[in-house]
Formats: C-alpha cells, structure tokens, sequence
C-alpha cells in the first residue's frame, strides 16, 4: 500500500515565490524516502502540506489511503511530524513537555508515563528527562523532538531536516536511532535534508527538489547508475597538453568520449571523463602516456556520488545551491538558527 501519494501539489505563498510547483511523490509502507534539496527548494513548505498544517494552492495529498484535506484528525493520528527547530518549551522539563503532548494526543492517561519512560530510555534521554529543556544539547533537543512526534506511536513520519546543524557525532547518533525505529517498527519515513551523506546513509528511494520542482526521483544506487559510469580525472603540466592530446589521438581511445578540459593557474590541466569502467580505462590511459612521455601529475578514479547525481539534473552542486541560497537570504548559514520561523508544536 501507498503511505503517502503526493499528486501535483502546489504553493504559491501570498508574499512570495512559488514555493512548490506541481510536486508529485509517492512512499511505500515501510520505505524511506528523502526529499533532498538545498535551502528554499521547498521542503519544509512540502513537509507541513502533508502534515496538514499548511493548505496548498492546488493538487492533493493522500496518507494511508485518506485525503488529508478532508479527515486531518485521522491523518495527525496516523502521522508523527518533527519540525525544524525546538518544539519543548525551555522552562519545561523533557518529562513535563512529553506529558503535554501525550495528553494533546490523546494517548491514554494509564499509557503515559510507561510510553514516555520508555521513549526517554530508547532516546538514551533518561536521565536527562527531569532536567530543563534549555540545559539539552542540540542532539538532545533533536532526540527530545523525534519523542514528541512518537508518542502516539504513529506508522508514519515526516521527519523534517533531521540534523541540521548538529556535529557529526550527533549526526550520527539521530541516524542510528532512525535506522532502528525503521527496522524495528517497520515505520513509514519521509524526511528532508540538504546533507548529500543523510541521504546516502538512510533512503531506499530520494527524491532530489531544486527551486519548487522535483528534478528527478529513485533509488540512490540506480540514479548514480543512470549517469554512466566513474569520473575519471587526469593531472598533466599544462606544457604537456598537446602531447596528452597527440596520445588520445593516436587511435588507442576511439571508445573513450572526449573529456571535459579545465587549465588551473598552478600550470596544470585536469582532464574528465565518464566511463563505465573507470579503473580500467584509467590503468589504460596512464600507460598510454607514459607511452607517449607525458608526466602524468596524477590519475584519479570516483565513483559517481549523490552530488553528481544533483549537479547532473539541476545544473549545479548541492554545495553551490546552498552557496546561492544563502546569498540571497534564503538560508541561514550552518550552525545559526533559522530566523524569523517561530517554534512548531508536534501535530
Ligand atoms: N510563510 C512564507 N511566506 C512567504 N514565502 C515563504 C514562506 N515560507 C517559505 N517561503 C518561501 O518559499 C520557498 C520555499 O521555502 P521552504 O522553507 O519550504 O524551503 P526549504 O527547502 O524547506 O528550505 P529550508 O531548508 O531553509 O527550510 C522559499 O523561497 C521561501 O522563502
């Protein structure tokens, strides 16, 4: 069955661009499916649609099977939402902030506090559940979220930009217990990020948004797949290129397309394929000039990545996106808050 069909879903905000432009999407019970794309892409604006807390321009959105426009106390009871940003009141306690929620949810007053001591202990939270949400670090506070949005024990979860900047370890942490919660649980997840490696460590399928749009949608594997093969990238001293030239010529690389060329003011050249056997053609193309005695600087062979996979279908790196985003105000730079957004509650 289909946890959530997203069918051409539109925003246009009164003041402001069109936030999401005809957005389409479907996930699976039981799959992970991330909705990557850089600051202002959409995200947040797709997330809350489908969480019900912001109505779209057009189009339609279904979870389980139900219009979420038209039975949305169902939905919020099939469906956890983390927002972005702290949820728990600073002066409240993470045991008293998980109580206020609980009863929101209606989750039975007998039920509460095992609900919430076990939550606490699998967050690795319990100790830290007496004290002050303001004394949490942001890990904690990320870990104090996802327990808010679980209370109610929901199949499905939209998990909006899961660890936003949080440090690696915490990072890494908030992944695992996502991993567990999806294995064990067999929970539906749908998350945004703009971090290529959340991503890479956690969908089944991605769905990369770029400017309201979606600009391609698969498997990780299979979109790397799809770009045909490992970049290969040769360093040679500029001086050399004409005899670099001279040996791709000479017959050997009629299979291999022409390479993408780029001169460095250190005096080097970089020349760049794309080929299905990256590490043979590489071995091929060393001998050949060495052959040809040119020096070569160095041979290097990637395996496609997500960034590739970004760069081919939106015309840039997700790095230079978010670089283009924040110029234009769009996003706040790593590790600073995000203004002018006031805190959610949990649906
Ligand atoms: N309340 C609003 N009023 C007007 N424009 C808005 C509003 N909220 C978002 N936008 C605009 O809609 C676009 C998409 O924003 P959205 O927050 O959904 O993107 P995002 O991909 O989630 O980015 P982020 O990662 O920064 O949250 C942006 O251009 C943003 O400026």
């Amino acid at each position: 069955m289909l946890a959530v069909v997203v069918d051409q879903v539109s925003k246009a905000y009164r003041r402001g661009a069109r936030a999401l432009d005809s957005v389409s999407l479907e996930v699976e019970e039981g799959e992970v499916v991330a909705v990557l794309g850089p600051n202002g892409a959409g995200k947040t604006t797709l997330a809350r649609i489908i969480a019900t807390l912001l109505a779209p321009t057009g189009g339609r959105v279904f979870l389980m099977g139900r219009d979420v426009a038209r039975s949305q106390a169902d939905v919020r009871r099939i469906l956890g939402y983390v927002p972005q940003g702290a949820t728990a009141p600073p002066e409240s306690t993470g045991e008293e902030y998980l109580a206020m929620v609980a009863t929101l949810h209606g989750v039975p007053a007998s039920e509460r506090r095992a609900r919430i001591r076990e939550l606490l202990r699998w967050l690795e939270l319990a100790p830290a559940g007496s004290h002050l949400a303001r004394t949490y670090s942001g890990g904690m506070r990320r870990r104090l979220d996802l327990a808010a949005a679980l209370l109610h024990r929901p199949p499905v979860l939209i998990f909006d930009e899961p660890t936003t900047g949080l440090d690696p370890s915490s990072r890494r942490h908030i992944w695992n217990h996502i991993k567990e919660l999806v294995r064990q649980n067999g929970t539906t997840l749908l998350l945004t990020t703009h971090y290529l490696e959340e991503a890479d460590a956690l969908a089944d399928r991605l769905v990369i948004l770029d400017r309201g749009k979606v600009a391609v949608s698969g498997r990780p594997e299979a979109l790397k797949a799809a770009l045909g093969g490992d970049r290969v990238r040769l360093a040679v001293p500029s001086a050399q290129l004409p005899a670099v030239r001279e040996a791709l010529a000479a017959g050997w690389f009629d299979d291999i397309p022409a390479p993408t060329i780029r001169g460095l003011p250190d005096g080097t050249t970089q020349l760049e394929w794309t080929l299905p056997a990256g590490a043979r053609a590489a071995a091929r193309l060393t001998e050949a000039l060495h052959g040809a005695a040119v020096s070569v600087l160095g041979i290097f062979v990637y395996p496609p990545s997500l960034d590739d996979v970004f760069q081919a279908h939106t015309g840039r790196t997700l790095q230079e996106a978010q670089e283009q985003a924040i110029a234009s105000g769009m996003a706040p730079e790593e590790g600073r808050g995000k203004a002018g957004r006031p805190p959610q509650r949990a649906a």
